[in-house]
């Protein structure tokens, strides 16, 4: 007699549209494909140098009303026009929340913050929102928590992140290494940079795994490595790393490793403590050393949403406030757009970016 030993934990399967399906309903148009090639091509002059502008990754820390995050899209894209002299701005357009624990994961695996999980809305929506944005004009970044994920979006992102809870793993470090965008890899939750810079040599290379194709079929995706590896440092559970020591540090870790002298500081995570008013503290430091001569910090990530703080998910959906976080508290619009303007006066008053 047979014995049950399959599945004995799996409650169903579901089979999910394809990429290529998925795309055919939401098809990359003219304007976002302009988008996406121009920006991605912006970033990587930013990370060899040749654009002195800085690079601001700003956004809300998880979409979870497509509406608001649009809204948010609009007032960004105008700043984006004025700053664009000195600030090179990339909305946060995460769809994928890791946690700590256990938590709503995002809107792609949970699009009615209900439980539910309807997976297959959740990519529908995600891939809807970013063809708006792009095609605004203004470019998104993401983190890549799943590694099927990308073959239903990644045409539409300009720069991605693999997160600190994810910069150790093979996986992580393999699909990084097939992405067409530059990737930002965060240290590790405890502080750990050395599993950020082992990750970027990682993703550097070659490599050979199994993945989907755009059919959806499982298949072997063969890489050429991407040269576009970052490092972005967050702080960690002891302490923040965006002092001068700390970065000198970085650049050291990254000197030894053979690697590009290029960090994006986290303002935000254990940075600020998760207080937004502290991430204004953490780019004025930071700011400040990039005017001075360090010009290995070549950009900055902020959380900021319409409204400061976050919320829980109430039981009661109706009573969700808009435009408000339901992940980390974040910066309001306000005060996000009075520190990108200073940051830019700051910029334009100390160095020419030649833009
Ligand atoms: O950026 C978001 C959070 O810091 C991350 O998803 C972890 O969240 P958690 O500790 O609340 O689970
Ligand atoms: C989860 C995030 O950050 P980290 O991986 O640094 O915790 C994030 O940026 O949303």
């Amino acid at each position: 007699m047979m014995l049950p030993i399959q599945d004995l934990r799996v409650r169903s399967v579901e089979r999910l549209v394809s990429p290529r399906a998925l795309k055919e309903s939401l098809p990359l148009t003219e304007a976002a494909n302009q988008t996406v090639y121009a920006s991605r091509l912006a970033i990587q002059r930013i990370l060899s140098g040749e654009d002195k502008r800085f690079l601001i990754i700003v956004g809300p820390c998880s979409i979870h009303d497509p509406v608001a995050a649009l809204d948010y899209a609009r007032s960004l894209q105008a700043l984006q026009e004025e700053l664009k002299g000195e600030l090179f701005l990339v909305m946060r357009t995460y769809f994928e929340k890791p946690r700590t624990t256990v938590g709503w994961k995002g809107l792609i695996n949970d699009p009615f913050l209900d439980g539910s999980c309807n997976i297959q809305e959740g990519l529908r929506l995600a891939r809807k929102l970013l063809l708006e944005i792009n095609e605004m004009g203004l470019p998104a970044a993401s983190e890549f928590l799943d590694s099927i994920t990308p073959q239903y979006l990644a045409d539409l992102i300009s720069w991605a992140a693999i997160g600190a809870r994810t910069t150790e793993s093979q996986l992580h470090r393999e699909m990084a290494s097939g992405l067409s965008m530059p990737v930002g890899f965060k240290n590790g939750t405890d502080g750990s940079l050395q599993i950020a810079v082992d990750a970027l040599g990682a993703a550097l290379q070659p490599h050979s795994f199994v993945g989907i194709d755009q059919e959806g079929f499982t298949s072997v995706i063969r890489t050429s490595g991407n040269p576009w590896g970052h490092l972005v440092l967050r702080g960690g559970h002891k302490r923040s790393n965006y002092d001068p020591e700390s970065i000198q540090e970085a650049c050291i870790r990254l000197l030894k490793g053979g690697l590009p002298q290029r960090v994006i500081v986290d303002c935000s995570h254990a940075n600020s403590a998760k207080r937004p008013s502290v991430q204004e503290t953490v780019l004025g430091s930071i700011l400040e050393q990039r005017v001075r001569g360090t010009e290995a910090i070549i950009g900055a990530m902020l959380e900021s949403y319409l409204f400061e703080g976050s919320q829980k998910i109430p039981e009661d959906l109706t009573e969700l406030r808009y435009g408000i976080s339901v992940t980390d508290p974040c910066l309001d619009w306000d005060t996000t757009e009075k520190l990108l303007r200073q940051s830019s006066r700051r910029i334009r008053e100390t160095f020419s970016t030649g833009c």
